[in-house]
């Protein structure tokens, strides 16, 4: 058969182990697909880098628009990021009629209900199996070992950069800003990294599972979106001496009014695995009606876990590229005629439990404004602890039980108007994960 004749856009850290484990594992790889993966062109931005990676094995051009119209090319891989240049590449690459495998969620979660419906006018595969949790195979998993199920919701660690600076943070004790450096180096971060601190990151992924798991549209601007730059040293400690570790979770609901859609710290009994998880690794916990829970664990991030999913999404290419378009998988898990419109609810009707650190003065009565103030907003209590912090001040950390975030905002600031409350409440989501 035919070689599949692909058209490679990047070639940095990701296109770069596409290249590596391509070159390593093409017999193995042919075996599989039923014909040999060839990458035939390349486009980069820096030739005399490319030609001492690649040498003379693929033509090498600056002008990826070269490739993309290359009537010889097969299929289009997009590794170059963002969703400007790799927007018009994408289009035009469907609009030649070629199959597209991108890593590039920040594309998809903006973009994404444009370019299946594009992909899908011209009969051509747009796969994306690298774009979320790197190496996991969590898109396969959702579309097609799922299938069954109707998924009540997921959460998962979808980002290696802050699972790795978490990890360092709270292990080694090293600064946000030198564990950011060390994922930077080991090619974990975006190219603006403030997508990956901000949340932004996750939440591009999350939208994608929501979608697949929902089946509805991409909906990345209903988010709601945190990141970890706001994360204090002292709550990582207290929540480790509660029993709990923060991760920075992505976390979707399917709920009878609608649907969750939010990325924020988050503390974790630390006994669950999704607490153990460290590093640049990520996992993702899937319940689904009739399995129950299911967890996908590996390498989110990366040279060449990232470059296996790219890979594997080329193999699905080489051994569907020549069947009927219903034959295939749909882009989005579900046939894009039997999409719902079940809206995603704002973060104020979100039902979670809370942690909620407030720095008061040391003084009688201060205890017994602050329950009845979250009494009168029906927010219960489960635990609290009080710590000296400063001069005659004190912490005092309340883990409260489950309560919609409307009423959480407005007992806070009723708190922060009570004159012995120094400064704002420190608010962090709790999630059981049972
Ligand atoms: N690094 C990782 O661990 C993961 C990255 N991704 C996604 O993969 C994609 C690529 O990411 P990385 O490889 O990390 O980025 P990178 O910055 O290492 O590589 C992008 C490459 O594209 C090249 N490029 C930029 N403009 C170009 C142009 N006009 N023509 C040709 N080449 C051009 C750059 O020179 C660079 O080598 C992004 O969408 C990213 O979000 C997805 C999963 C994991
Ligand atoms: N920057 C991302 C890369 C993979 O998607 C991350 O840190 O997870
Ligand atoms: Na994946």
């Amino acid at each position: 058969m035919k070689p599949l004749k692909v058209g490679l856009l990047g070639l940095g850290v990701v296109g770069g182990g596409v290249w590596n484990v391509l070159s390593r594992n093409g017999g193995e790889i042919a075996r599989r697909a039923g014909r040999s993966i060839e990458v035939s062109r390349i486009a980069v931005r820096d030739m005399a880098r490319a030609r001492s990676k690649v040498g003379d094995a693929a033509a090498i051009t600056t002008d990826p628009f070269e490739v993309v119209r290359d009537p010889e090319i097969d299929i289009v891989v997009e590794l170059i990021g963002g969703y400007t240049l790799a927007l018009e590449l994408v289009r035009e690459a469907i609009a030649q009629g070629k199959h597209v495998v991108t890593a590039n969620k920040a594309l998809l979660a903006c973009h994404g209900n444009e370019l299946f419906a594009a992909a899908r006018e011209k009969g051509v595969m747009l796969v994306y199996e690298a774009a979320v949790a790197g190496g996991i195979p969590i898109i396969k998993a959702l579309r097609e070992g799922l299938s069954a199920n109707r998924i009540n919701w997921l959460a998962g660690i979808i980002n290696g950069t802050t699972n790795f600076i978490l990890s360092e943070m709270r292990s080694r004790g090293l600064s946000f800003e030198a564990a950011l450096a060390d994922a930077q180096r080991l090619g974990y971060a975006e190219a603006d990294p403030t997508f990956d601190i901000e949340g932004v990151d996750a939440a591009h992924k999350l939208t994608l599972l929501a979608s697949m798991a929902f089946g509805v549209p991409v909906q990345f601007d209903r988010a709601h979106v945190e990141g970890i730059s706001k994360l204090a040293q002292e709550d990582i400690v207290h929540a480790e001496n509660l029993g709990y570790r923060i991760k920075l979770l992505g976390i979707t609901k399917l709920r009878p009014d609608g649907i969750e859609l939010r990325v924020h710290p988050t503390l974790i009994p630390e006994g669950r695995l999704l607490a153990n998880v460290e590093g640049a690794m990520n996992a993702v916990l899937v319940h689904g009606d009739a399995v129950g829970p299911t967890l996908y664990y590996g390498q989110g991030a990366g040279e060449e876990p990232t470059a296996s999913a790219v890979i594997a999404d080329l193999v699905d290419v080489a051994r569907l590229q020549g069947a009927a378009p219903e034959q295939r998988v749909p882009y989005l898990a579900f046939q894009h005629d039997a999409m719902a419109d079940t809206p995603i609810l704002p973060i104020e009707d979100v039902r979670t439990a809370y942690y909620l650190r407030l720095h008061v003065d040391d003084q009688p009565g201060v205890l017994a404004d602050i329950a009845r103030i979250l009494a009168e907003a029906e927010i219960s209590i489960g635990s609290m602890i009080q710590r000296p912090h400063g001069d005659s001040g004190a912490d005092i950390i309340f883990l409260t039980h489950q309560a919609v975030e409307r009423d959480v905002n407005r007992a806070i600031g009723l708190i922060e108007q009570l004159p012995q409350v120094r400064s704002s409440v420190t608010r962090i989501r709790m999630e059981n994960l049972a």
